[in-house]
């Protein structure tokens, strides 16, 4: 029987711990909080991330990465992405040789604009066949309640995604496995860009034909900007890729997509910051993905735009006439 580590005791860390240990992969959770570490093991409830949903008894938590990290065969990981970099240099040294390491995360980091996996790479100093991510359409609220949901499975090493597929699958929860770790990722990173986006127009009042616009023509940036980093173009048709993109850019449950609706409504940055109280990935890494963009010559204007007004001061109004003003384009170009 294979065993998880899994640091991070917000949304999805947790409810992965939960889909781990349903599926019969036991699970220690590893949080930094100890308020919510004890509520875990006292209530068998997250009271913060996750009120209401009663964990598994394989589910265990603890503030000593240490002891999360003992004998574990997966270390799952599902901190915001901009601190992974430095909590791994923390955890690296327990972590038991051997053990595949796993990247919930959705973002691209500031700075190196390298991807989750390449950051685990270079900092726990592991070789990318022992490194996987999980990503798809995977909106907790949901999850939560066991409603069914699908998610791939990415790794270079075949063997290894399998055996991940099969710790974490179950019947509400259909994994499947995927070479296309690039895609993968690229797919649920910049889908938080454009799930901004169409945020953004709805909160202005605009209608389903701009979001089924921003939608498409993000998925055409993805695609674009995977072109030229490698990926397979098939992936982002796929759940880490359109199946993600659907879901954040249309559910009222996405933090992107509200962070962008309140924007949109006229709130003010500070105000929209102060009304989140989770992860909104796409905030930070729409900056990273822009600065990707701009060193492979890529053009991204939807990701310019959601810079320009979460960042820079843009109006809704302004990105609008800046978009729709772009010179007139063959629809599949830079593919
Ligand atoms: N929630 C979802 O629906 C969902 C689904 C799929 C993927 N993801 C991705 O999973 C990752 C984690 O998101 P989440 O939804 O669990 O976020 P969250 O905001 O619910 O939880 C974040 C967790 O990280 C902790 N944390 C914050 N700053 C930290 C730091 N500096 N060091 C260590 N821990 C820190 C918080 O205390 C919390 O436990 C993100 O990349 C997100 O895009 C989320
Ligand atoms: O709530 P969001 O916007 O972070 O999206 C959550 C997941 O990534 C959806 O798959």
């Amino acid at each position: 029987m294979s065993r998880a580590a899994v640091f991070g005791t917000g949304s999805w860390g947790t409810t992965f711990a939960m889909i781990l240990a349903e599926a019969g992969t036991p699970a220690t959770l590893w949080g930094r909080r100890a308020e919510i570490v004890d509520a875990i093991n006292e209530t068998r409830e997250n009271p913060e991330y996750l009120p209401g949903t009663r964990l598994p008894d394989t589910i265990r938590a603890t503030t000593d990465p240490a002891e999360a990290m003992d004998g574990a065969d997966f270390v799952v990981l599902a901190v915001p992405s901009q601190t992974l970099r430095g909590n791994l240099q923390v955890w690296k040294p327990h972590i038991p040789s051997g053990a595949v390491l796993v990247s919930l995360m959705k973002g691209v980091e500031l700075g190196t604009c390298k991807r989750m996996s390449e950051v685990v790479c270079e900092v726990a100093e592991v070789p990318e066949q022992r490194v996987a991510v999980v990503s798809g359409p995977n909106l907790v609220p949901e999850l939560a309640q066991r409603q069914p949901a699908a998610a791939v499975v990415a790794c270079r090493d075949e063997d290894v995604a399998v055996r991940l597929q099969d710790a974490c699958h179950l019947p509400w929860f259909r994994t499947y496995t995927n070479p296309d770790v690039v895609g993968v990722e690229l797919g649920g990173a910049v889908k938080n860009v454009i799930a901004l986006a169409v945020g953004v127009a709805a909160g202005m009042g605009l209608g389903d034909n701009v979001r089924a616009t921003l939608m498409t023509r993000g998925l055409a940036e993805i695609a674009r900007l995977g072109a030229v980093l490698g990926a397979d173009q098939h992936t982002f048709a796929g759940l880490a890729g359109m199946g993600d993109l659907v879901a954040t850019c249309t559910s009222p449950l996405s933090r992107n997509r509200t962070f962008g609706e309140n924007l949109g409504r006229g709130m003010t940055m500070a105000e929209v910051v102060a009304a989140t109280k989770q992860t909104a990935e796409g905030v930070k890494t729409c900056e990273s993905v822009l600065e990707l963009a701009r060193k492979h010559d890529v053009e991204m204007p939807i990701t310019e735009v959601v810079v320009g007004v979460v960042h820079d001061g843009m109006t809704p109004g302004e990105a609008a006439v800046l978009l729709m003003s772009r010179t007139p384009k063959p629809e599949r170009y830079g593919v």
